[in-house]
């Protein structure tokens, strides 16, 4: 049946991202208690694997990936996450605010923005959206603000504006974490910080959080997705916010390939 030639119609390939994701951890794991034996995981960027998915699915060739919501992949493509029945990759996910210890004391202005700032998948879609069809980053991300002030107003209710003090902030390259990131840029901006933005791979952001050398990132999937850099640096950083509930990671492929669950890749 089609379903045992799956493997062979991808060279049982999974395309993934950056190989310090904890979706491609849970894809190895998936690997084992499934008993993919025969399949790996392709691991490169975020951009890889969207440019890798645009072009089979121009041409309705089989693809399976490592996917996640939110992402504006969902808006463009018709997409299924294959079922997980062994519960490796997780339910529903959060996207958490995390700080080095002491910014609370050194950049409290800051710290209160960052642990309110709060959306939702729709205004996150709206940033993603815009950058993917070519707006840069910061100007999908000051539209976003100019256009949501009531939003961001909740974001910086109470605080004092500051003159120039400097904030780092380190994020991964994953169009979600792009648009959060560099909305968040726009806000402390508005609130006078000179802001800087660091894109980094997952475990140096982690890294750069627990040493100290960043102030705060919007990259932290939790409970599940990060839960080895959560526990390698338990007590070394601060869990200050979530920013959006309900994401999710898996595997997805496009709606015209018969398989619906990890099950189906096996010979
Ligand atoms: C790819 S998700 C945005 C995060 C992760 O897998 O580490």
């Amino acid at each position: 049946s089609d379903k045992s030639s799956v493997g062979d119609s991808v060279h049982y390939k999974i395309i993934g991202i950056d190989p310090g994701a904890g979706i491609m951890q849970a894809t190895d794991k998936a690997l084992k208690d499934y008993k993919l034996d025969d399949w790996q995981v392709i691991s490169g960027s975020s951009a890889a694997m969207t440019a890798a998915l645009k072009k089979a699915y121009d041409k309705k060739d089989p693809i399976i990936i490592t996917g996640w919501n939110p992402h504006w992949m969902f808006a463009k493509y018709d997409l299924k996450y294959l079922k997980d029945p062994k519960g490796v990759y997780g339910s529903a996910e959060e996207i958490h605010t995390i700080a080095r210890k002491g910014l609370k004391e050194d950049l409290p202005e800051a710290y209160k923005i960052l642990s309110n700032f709060k959306w939702n998948e729709d205004d996150m879609g709206k940033v993603m959206l815009d950058i993917q069809e070519g707006t840069k980053p910061e100007d999908a991300a000051a539209k976003w603000v100019k256009n949501n002030s009531d939003k961001v107003a909740k974001w910086t209710e109470g605080t004092k504006k500051v003159n120039g003090k400097k904030i780092k902030l380190v994020y991964v390259a994953w169009d979600s974490e792009i648009a959060s990131t560099n909305v968040i840029g726009k806000v402390l901006e508005k609130q006078g910080y000179k802001v800087s933005l660091t894109q980094v791979e997952a475990g140096p952001m982690w890294t750069a959080i627990a040493d100290g050398s960043a102030d705060a990132s919007l990259s932290a999937w939790l409970p599940l997705t990060h839960k080895t850099y959560a526990d390698k640096f338990n007590g070394k950083f601060e869990d200050i916010g979530t920013s959006i509930t309900g994401v999710k990671i898996g595997l997805v492929v496009p709606k015209y390939m018969k398989i619906d669950s990890i099950e189906d890749l096996k010979k």
